[in-house]
């Protein structure tokens, strides 16, 4: 049965004052953005959340659009378990596309909807101290060979203090995911990593993570298979299945980081369904994959 709309409005209620005044993360995916009417149905749920009483900070991907703007200029696109291969040439591609393209279309939509936004890149008040990743090992025909994977970064020191500033003066952050080392060297550091430990340093209630997918599916053919719930506990073994991959490796482990350091709760959700993050927050049905770790248990 449907719920009549003042039904669906007090149903919110609850919700609402659960989380006043409560600072949540959102990545949006490159893949979740995948219209320009998806884009500002995604803005236009984050200003409300904002009108709310919600302090949103938002990270943002654009994987599919690096990957396009490389091939437009002859270049394969190449990844090692979710994670871009970052040439020279590669790391000013993805500057150009996520902090010159999509941070300023997200900043200037949400100003678009009443909003206040603010973009930042992990340089901003040194916001994200970095370092080159480590080379990987493999084995290539049986032999163990280490591949550089380029200017991909993890994140070793994050000061979210101008992200406090902006928050208690009404704005929304808007982060792109690329950070510098002890030289200045350009990182590119995958979203959903920075996402995680944005989160983690704020001491974010949720860390919410848009794709293109319901959640995690136990078969990716199968898309009934969604699992709507996983342990801290339970990502590395499903790693190991093979269940978790690709692009769903860093989403998995940027949301335990986030909840092993005290967020509530991750969720994986389809943000190019429209509306889906107003579903999850406040209503009493969840939609996605829900992160839950021992600190937090499910009632
Ligand atoms: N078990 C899984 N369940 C769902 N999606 C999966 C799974 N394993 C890998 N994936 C892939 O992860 C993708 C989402 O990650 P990614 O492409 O990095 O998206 P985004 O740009 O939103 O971060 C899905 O489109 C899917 O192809
Ligand atoms: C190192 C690495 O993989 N960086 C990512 C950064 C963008 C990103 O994460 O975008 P999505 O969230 O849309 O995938 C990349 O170059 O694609």
């Amino acid at each position: 049965m449907e719920l009549k709309r003042e039904n669906v409005l007090i149903e919110a209620l609850p919700y609402m004052q659960e989380f006043y005044d409560s600072i949540m993360v959102i990545k949006v995916g490159g893949n979740a953005m995948v219209s320009a009417q998806i884009m500002e149905d995604i803005i236009k749920d984050i200003v409300l959340l904002r009108y709310v009483g919600i302090k949103p900070v938002i990270v943002h991907g654009g994987g599919p659009e690096i990957t396009e703007k490389m091939e437009r200029m002859g270049k394969k696109a190449e990844f090692f378990q979710g994670l871009r291969i970052t040439d020279d040439e590669t790391m000013e591609i993805a500057r150009m596309v996520l902090v010159g393209n999509i941070n300023t279309k997200i900043v200037s939509l949400i100003g678009v909807f009443g909003g206040k936004g603010v973009g930042f890149t992990g340089y901003d008040g040194r916001m994200i101290l970095g370092h080159k990743q480590a080379a990987k090992r493999v084995l290539v025909d049986g032999v163990e060979t280490e591949v550089d994977i380029g200017w991909v970064g993890e994140s070793e020191v994050i000061n979210p203090e101008i992200l406090h500033i902006m928050l208690e003066k009404g704005y929304i952050p808007v982060i792109s995911p690329v950070a510098v080392d002890a030289k200045g060297n350009a990182l590119n550091i995958n979203a959903d990593t920075v996402a995680g430990d944005i989160a983690a340093a704020l001491k974010a209630k949720k860390l919410i993570l848009m794709t293109d997918v319901s959640g995690l599916l136990r078969d990716m053919k199968d898309p009934n298979s969604r699992i709507s719930r996983v342990n801290l506990d339970e990502i590395d073994p499903l790693i190991e299945e093979g269940v978790i991959r690709g692009g769903m490796i860093p989403k998995l482990k940027g949301a335990a980081v986030a909840v092993k350091s005290g967020v509530e709760r991750a969720h994986i959700i389809n943000g190019s369904v429209s509306h889906s993050m107003l579903l999850e927050l406040f209503t009493d049905g969840g939609v996605g994959t829900m992160i839950y770790g021992p600190d937090h248990p499910l009632e």
